[in-house]
């Protein structure tokens, strides 16, 4: 493979300012691209997935170029990061002088080291890789190879303007390939990786970019049209979008978050997508008291580790702590608690994460229910990257009796 020097280097500042600025990695990425307009698809997808190849393997890519006990900083290490990443893939690295010091046969040898230890093999700091053997036992290993692997793009149709069939059409006639996911009905996945925003379908609101896992979550709570349903932990929306296609853009829901430039983003994507009924709520002290017995539907979308969605956002292997994943753990707690008296006697609410660890998921909810026993579980539900190929979330649907 012959590789055109400014696309490495773009790749070694990307992956500077995700480890040394500590900046998020797909916002990285977005700034890189852009900042050469010249570049075409094939580039900008070497940047960015090496990139995020490299992210994702960076406690093996460490191990086998012995950097594993250095802080790294320098230009060089990055060099020779990327180096060892290629070396891997079976390239044969240009003569380069970033490149005079690179020992391929040292590497490999350190390649098959590695893949007697797990936690580096499958490259996760020794905290999760403990976590998630605790909680999950045997299933822990199936998962982290699955979350090693590129995610799918998946897309959720706008049923308010269009329908699977007809999309799937619009996206042929410009060269883009989907196949439909089965039990998701609204869900195409890209056969190959392209950029869909940059589509008219996109900018007319014709479909939202959404895992096949995270499109099951608003079915489940089982709307109509014309009910008042509150979405708790809205953010930017990805389901108060979808919670008002099954609603048919009639009755009424108040998005909530306390972070009010996600809710500006969720009304932003609620006008591209036709959507008229959502108002959205920034959570001030009494908001919740407010609206006591309120809802007939209440969605608790709760923040929590992201240990579901870590093909996505394979920075957060690095990013996360062990002490955030105690302190969500009693947001999650409170949130249940206190925003479940939304609800209005006889109505349901969803109870979700995008977690795999069931410290964070059904372990929460049996809690609940033991304290709160006016509420009952009437099911609950699981997806991972292991099981059925989709993020790995995890809902409860709830009843207030
Ligand atoms: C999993 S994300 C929500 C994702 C969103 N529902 C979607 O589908 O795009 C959790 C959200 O909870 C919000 N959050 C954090 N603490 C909260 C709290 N105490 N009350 C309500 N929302 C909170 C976060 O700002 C974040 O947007």
């Amino acid at each position: 493979m012959k590789y055109h020097r400014v696309l490495v280097e773009a790749i070694v500042y990307a992956l500077q300012q995700v480890f040394v600025e500590n900046r998020q990695a797909d916002k990285v990425i977005e700034y890189v691209l852009k900042s050469n307009k010249k570049w075409g698809s094939r580039d900008r997808a070497f940047i960015a997935e090496n990139t995020y190849e490299i992210v994702r393997w960076w406690r093996l890519l460490k191990f086998v170029t012995q950097l594993s006990d250095t802080t790294v900083s320098e230009e060089a290490q990055f060099w020779q990061l990327f180096a060892a990443w290629r070396i891997l893939q079976g390239d044969k690295l240009p003569v380069w002088q970033e490149f005079a010091k690179i020992n391929e046969k040292q590497i490999l040898a350190r390649f098959e080291e590695a893949q007697q230890i797990r936690k580096i093999k499958e490259s996760v700091p020794d905290w999760m890789d403990s976590i998630g053997e605790q909680e999950l036992g045997e299933e822990w290993n199936a998962e982290l190879q699955a979350m090693n692997k590129q995610a799918p793009v998946v897309l959720r149709t706008n049923t308010l303007k269009t329908n699977p069939a007809d999309l799937r059409r619009k996206f042929q006639e410009i060269g883009i390939e989907t196949d439909t996911v089965s039990d998701v009905t609204d869900a195409l996945v890209l056969q190959k990786r392209a950029n869909v925003f940059s589509t008219e379908a996109f900018k007319n609101g014709l479909f939202e970019v959404q895992d096949a896992g995270s499109q099951l979550i608003a079915p489940f709570l089982e709307v109509q049209p014309g009910m008042r349903v509150i979405d708790a932990c809205a953010g930017a929306g990805g389901k108060t979008l979808h919670l008002a296609t099954l609603m048919e853009n009639k009755g009424r829901i108040i998005a909530m978050d306390v972070e009010d430039y996600k809710l500006q983003e969720l009304q932003r994507r609620a006008r591209r997508n036709g959507i008229g009924n959502v108002e959205t709520k920034l959570i001030e002290a009494k908001t919740i008291k407010r609206l006591k017995e309120s809802a007939d539907r209440l969605l608790l979308d709760v923040p929590c580790s992201g240990l579901g969605v870590l093909r996505r956002n394979p920075d957060a292997k690095w990013k996360l702590k062990p002490e955030f994943l105690e302190n969500i753990k009693k947001t999650q707690s409170e949130i249940i608690t206190n925003y479940s008296k939304m609800l209005k006697h006889g109505g349901k609410m969803v109870y979700a994460t995008c977690s795999i660890l069931p410290s964070e998921s059904e372990e929460q909810v049996k809690k609940f229910l033991v304290q709160n026993t006016e509420y009952k579980l009437i099911k609950e539900q699981r997806t991972s990257p292991a099981t059925d190929g989709f993020d790995g979330f995890y809902m409860a649907l709830i009843e207030r009796k």
